[in-house]
C-alpha cells in the first residue's frame, strides 16, 4: 500500500509514571485472575497433573522457574495431591512416606499464597513454618531459599542460638519465617513490634510430633497469636486425623490426603528393613561388628538418648573401626550441631550416633544403612528413623538390634502397621567382644567410665519408663551383666522414687523419658516463663559459673548437678535445667570408697571423687586437679562460706560472738551508763598493764631461747653436723628436738631432761674441752700427739667466732 506524502501523523501518547502503574496493576489484575480461575480448575483427582510445568498457569512465573532452576520436574504423589489443593486454600493434613517430597508440597502453596495476597515488605509476616527441631528447619529454609529465589518476599530463620535481640532487629521485616515453636513464641511474646495478626497460612511439618507433648504448651499459647481466619497446613509421615489436635488447630473442614493408603506400609517400597535378635549385654559387640563389617558405608545408628550417643561414640572412636565417626544430640551447641550435620552431608562414608533429634525429616544423602541400636518408643519413631535411607526412590537398608524380650512385642505392632521386616543373624565368623577394651578403657579413662555410668542409668532409665510394656520388659534384662558389658567395673545401683513424680513422668512420656532427644527438639529453646522468671532472681555467682562450665570435660554438667544437689538449692526448688532429668526419677546410690562420699551417698554416681564439705549443707566434688585447686583456695571459697565472724567460747564449751549486745534492762540495771563506761576504762587499765608485763617476760624469754638455738645449731655446724640423725625429723616430730638432744660442749649432759628444758646458765668465760677430751688427750700424749687445747678468751657467740675455732682445730 502507496504511502500518503505529506499526511500528518497522530501525535504519540507518552504514557507518565501514573499511568504505567495503572496499566501494570490492570496487568497484574488481569494475570492475577488468570491464575485464580487456572486454580479454580485444577482437579488433583483427575490424574493429569504430573509435572510441575502443568501447574505452570495456576503458579507464578516465580515460582515456576525456582522450581525448573532447582531440578525439579517431576511431582511426587504427594506433591500432586496437596499443591492443587494448598492453593485453593484449602486447610490439609497431608500423610506421605519419608522422603516423599512434602516440603514441596506445603512450600509451593506458601509461595503462592502470597504471591496472590500482592504480599509486600510492609505487610510483615504473611506465612509461618513450624518444624520440630533445628535441623529440619535449616533444611526447609534451604529448599525454601531455592525454590523461592525470584520471588521479592523476604524469609527468615528463627531457631534460637544468637541472642534474641539480634534475631528480633531482623524478625520484624520478614513475609515468611521458618522456626520452632518455642523460640517464635518467645519472639511473639516478647519482641517489640512484632506480631501474628495479618498471618496468612500456617504450616506445621511433622505435624505429629509437634502436636504432642512436648511441644503443646508452646503451640497451644503461639496459636493465641495468630489470627483465625487463616489456611493451615499439617504434613507428617505418620499424620493422625485427631480430632483434638484439629480442634487445638482450629481447622475448617480439613482434607486428609494420603498418599499411602491403609494397605501399604509407611515405609519406601525401595527400603529393605531387616531385625537382629541379640541380647542386651551383647548390644555393644553386635554393633562394633556391624559397623567394622561396613567401613565403606554411610551409617546412621540411633540410640535412645545423648548419653548413650556420647559413650558409644567416645569408646568405639578409641577402638579406631576404620570408618570417620561422627555424634549428635541435643546436648551440643547449635554450632556444633549444624556443623555435624552438614560434615554427614557430606560425607561418602562415615558413621553418625544420633538421638532422635535427626529421626525425622532430615534428608542427608545417600544414607546406606539405619541402624536403631536401642529399640524405638513406638512404630511411628520406627518410621521416621528408617526414613533417614531410601529417600526419593533410592534404595536403603534398615536394621533394628533387639533384645529377645522385645522381639515378640515390637515385630507384632509393626506388622500390625504393615511393615515388611525380615530377621536375620550376624555371622558366627563376624562376632567378636570388645568388652576387654572397653573395661580395659574405662579403668585408665574415669571420664570414659563415668559416661559409661550415665549411659547405663539412662537406658534402665528409658526402659523403666517406656509406656509399651509389651515391648519393653525391665525385669527381662540382666542388668549386671548389661553393666559389664559396657566395661562398668560394677553395676551402678538405681534407685527408683516413689511417688507422683513417677505418674508426672509416665503421664508425659516424651517430656521425662527422652530428655536428651527431646531437649533437641526444640525444648531447650522452649519458652518457659516461668522458668524464665525464676532464673532472672537468681543470683549466680563466678564459681556457679564456673562448674556450669559445660566442655571443660565429659564430667562439668554432672558437677553442677552434684552442687546443686548438694547444696540448698535444690532442696529449696531450685531449678536444675542444665541437666536432664535423669536424676528426677531415677537416682544411682555412689558407689565411693572416700570416707567423706559417706556424707552424700544416694545423690549421685561418681567414682574416685572427693567431697568437699564446707559447713552447713554445702557440698562440693572435686575431681579434677583445676577445680581441686579452686577449691583448696581459702580466698575463693570464702564467698561460699560467707563472712566469717570471730567466736569465744565459754566453760561450757558454748560458743558466743565476741562482742554481745546486752538486753537494754540488764544494763540499765548495772547503774548509770557513765559510771559503768568509768569502771569499763579502769578495769581496763589495769588488765592492759597486767598484760603487758606479762608480754614484755614472754618477748625477753622468746629472744632468749631464740638466740640460745642459734648458738646450738651454730655448734653444731662447728662440730661437723654430718651426723645423720639431723638429716630431717620425721613427720610430725619437733623439728628442733634432735638439735636440743645433742651433747653441747660445756655442757652438763648429766641432766639430759633439764638440758631440754632450760636455758643453759651463764658460762665461765674461758671455754675448754670437756673430761673425756682430756682423758683422750692423756692416752695421746703417752704414744702420739697430744691434744691440743685451746683457750678462748671468751665463749664464741658469733658464727665467725665458731669458724675461727673450727679452723684452729683443723689446722692442727
Ligand atoms: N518433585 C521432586 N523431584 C525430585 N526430587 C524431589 C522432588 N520432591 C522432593 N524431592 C527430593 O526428595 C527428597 C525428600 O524430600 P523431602 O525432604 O521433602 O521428603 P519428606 O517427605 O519431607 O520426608 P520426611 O518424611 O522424612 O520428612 C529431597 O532430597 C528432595 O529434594
Amino acid at each position: 500500500m502507496p504511502s500518503r506524502a505529506g499526511a500528518r501523523q497522530p501525535p504519540k501518547h507518552k504514557p507518565n509514571k501514573t499511568e504505567i502503574k495503572k496499566q501494570k496493576r490492570k496487568r497484574d489484575h488481569e494475570d492475577l485472575q488468570k491464575i485464580e480461575e487456572a486454580i479454580q480448575e485444577l482437579d488433583p483427582k483427575s490424574g493429569k497433573i504430573k509435572t510441575f510445568a502443568d501447574l505452570s498457569s495456576a503458579i507464578s512465573p516465580a515460582t515456576a522457574s525456582g522450581l525448573h532452576s532447582s531440578h525439579f520436574t517431576n511431582m511426587t504423589e504427594i506433591q500432586e495431591q496437596a499443591i492443587p489443593l494448598g492453593l485453593k486454600g484449602k486447610d490439609i493434613l497431608g500423610a506421605a512416606k519419608t522422603g516423599s517430597g512434602k516440603t514441596l508440597a506445603f512450600l509451593v502453596p506458601v509461595l503462592e499464597k502470597l504471591y496472590r495476597a500482592q504480599w509486600t515488605e510492609f505487610d510483615g509476616l504473611g506465612a509461618l513454618i513450624l518444624s520440630p527441631t533445628r535441623e529440619l528447619a535449616v533444611q526447609i529454609f534451604e529448599v525454601l531459599r531455592k525454590i523461592g529465589r525470584h520471588h521479592a518476599f523476604s524469609a527468615g530463620l528463627v531457631i534460637g542460638g544468637k541472642s534474641l535481640k539480634e534475631e528480633a532487629e531482623r524478625l520484624i521485616r520478614m513475609n515468611i519465617l521458618v522456626c520452632t515453636p518455642g523460640r517464635m513464641l518467645q519472639h511473639l511474646d516478647q519482641t517489640a513490634g512484632f506480631d501474628a495478626n495479618n498471618l496468612q497460612i500456617l504450616v506445621l511439618d511433622e505435624a505429629d510430633r509437634i502436636m504432642d507433648l512436648g511441644f503443646q504448651s508452646a503451640v497451644d499459647a503461639l496459636v493465641e497469636h495468630l489470627p483465625k481466619s487463616r489456611q493451615t497446613l499439617m504434613f507428617s509421615a505418620t499424620q493422625s486425623k485427631k480430632v483434638s489436635d484439629l480442634a487445638r488447630l482450629s481447622l475448617k473442614d480439613p482434607d486428609y490426603v494420603s498418599v499411602h493408603q491403609d494397605a501399604t506400609a509407611a515405609t519406601p517400597a525401595t527400603l529393605q528393613q531387616h531385625y537382629i535378635v541379640t541380647p542386651l549385654p551383647e548390644k555393644i559387640d553386635t554393633l562394633y561388628g556391624f559397623i567394622k563389617a561396613n567401613v565403606k558405608s554411610k551409617i546412621i545408628v540411633f540410640l535412645s538418648s545423648g548419653k548413650q550417643v556420647r559413650f558409644v561414640y567416645e569408646s568405639l572412636r578409641h577402638l579406631q573401626p576404620g570408618i570417620p565417626l561422627l555424634h549428635l544430640h541435643g546436648r551440643q551447641k547449635q554450632i556444633a550441631r549444624l556443623e555435624i550435620t552438614n560434615r554427614f552431608t557430606a560425607a561418602k562414608t562415615s558413621c553418625l550416633f544420633a538421638t532422635d533429634v535427626v529421626a525425622r525429616g532430615i534428608d542427608f544423602p545417600a544414607v546406606d544403612w539405619v541402624i536403631q541400636a536401642d529399640c524405638p518408643e513406638d512404630t511411628d519413631t520406627y518410621i521416621h528413623r528408617v526414613g533417614r535411607t531410601a529417600r526419593y526412590e533410592s534404595n536403603g537398608r534398615a536394621v533394628l538390634f533387639l533384645d529377645p524380650s522385645e522381639e515378640e512385642g515390637m515385630i507384632k505392632k509393626l506388622e500390625q502397621r504393615k511393615i515388611p521386616i525380615q530377621k536375620v543373624h550376624v555371622k558366627d565368623k563376624k562376632k567378636k567382644t570388645i568388652r576387654n577394651n572397653l573395661q580395659d578403657m574405662c579403668f585408665k579413662n574415669p571420664d570414659l567410665k563415668y559416661l559409661g555410668q550415665k549411659a547405663f542409668i539412662s537406658y534402665t532409665r528409658s526402659i523403666h519408663l517406656q509406656k509399651d510394656k509389651e515391648v519393653f520388659k525391665f525385669d527381662a534384662h540382666d542388668w549386671d551383666a548389661y553393666a559389664a558389658s559396657l566395661g562398668l567395673p560394677g553395676t551402678p545401683q538405681i534407685k527408683f522414687q516413689k511417688g507422683e513424680d513417677i505418674k508426672r513422668i509416665k503421664n508425659a512420656p516424651r517430656q521425662g523419658m527422652l530428655s536428651d532427644s527431646e531437649s533437641d527438639m526444640d525444648l531447650d529453646g522452649a519458652y518457659d516463663k516461668k522458668k524464665k522468671d525464676k532464673k532472672k532472681q537468681e543470683v549466680r555467682t563466678k564459681y556457679d559459673k564456673m562448674f556450669e562450665r559445660t566442655n571443660q570435660d565429659v564430667l562439668s554438667s554432672h558437677y553442677s548437678k552434684l552442687v546443686l544437689d548438694g547444696g540448698k538449692a535444690t532442696k529449696e526448688g531450685g531449678d536444675d535445667d542444665d541437666d536432664d532429668d535423669d536424676d528426677d526419677f531415677l537416682a544411682v546410690k555412689r558407689r565411693l570408697n572416700d570416707d567423706d562420699l559417706d556424707a552424700v551417698s544416694g545423690k549421685a554416681p561418681v567414682s574416685g571423687a572427693k567431697v568437699i564439705e564446707l559447713g552447713g549443707d554445702d557440698l562440693y566434688v572435686v575431681d579434677s586437679k583445676r577445680r581441686e585447686k579452686a577449691l583448696q583456695s581459702k580466698k575463693k571459697m570464702a564467698k561460699f562460706r560467707g563472712n566469717s565472724s570471730k567466736l569465744v567460747f565459754d566453760e561450757d564449751g558454748n560458743a558466743h560472738e565476741v562482742y554481745e549486745l546486752q538486753d537494754e534492762e540488764d544494763f540499765k540495771q548495772q547503774g548509770p551508763a557513765d559510771e559503768q563506761r568509768q569502771k569499763f576504762v579502769e578495769s581496763e587499765t589495769v588488765r592492759v598493764k597486767e598484760a603487758d608485763v606479762d608480754d614484755k617476760l614472754l618477748a625477753k624469754q622468746k629472744k632468749r631461747e631464740k638466740k640460745y638455738k642459734k648458738k646450738e645449731r651454730e655448734a653444731m655446724e662447728m662440730a661437723g653436723g654430718a651426723d645423720p640423725r639431723l638429716e630431717g625429723p620425721e613427720d610430725g616430730e619437733d623439728p628442733l628436738a634432735l638439735l636440743r638432744s645433742l651433747p653441747m660442749a660445756g655442757e652438763d649432759r648429766s641432766d639430759d631432761g633439764a638440758s631440754d628444758a632450760e636455758p643453759p646458765k651463764k658460762k665461765a668465760k674461758k671455754w675448754f674441752q670437756d673430761d673425756s677430751d682430756e682423758e683422750d688427750a692423756k692416752k695421746k700424749s703417752k704414744g702420739g700427739k697430744r691434744k691440743k687445747v685451746f683457750e678462748v678468751d671468751q665463749e664464741p657467740e658469733t658464727l665467725e667466732d665458731l669458724e675461727a675455732l673450727a679452723a684452729g682445730l683443723l689446722d692442727d
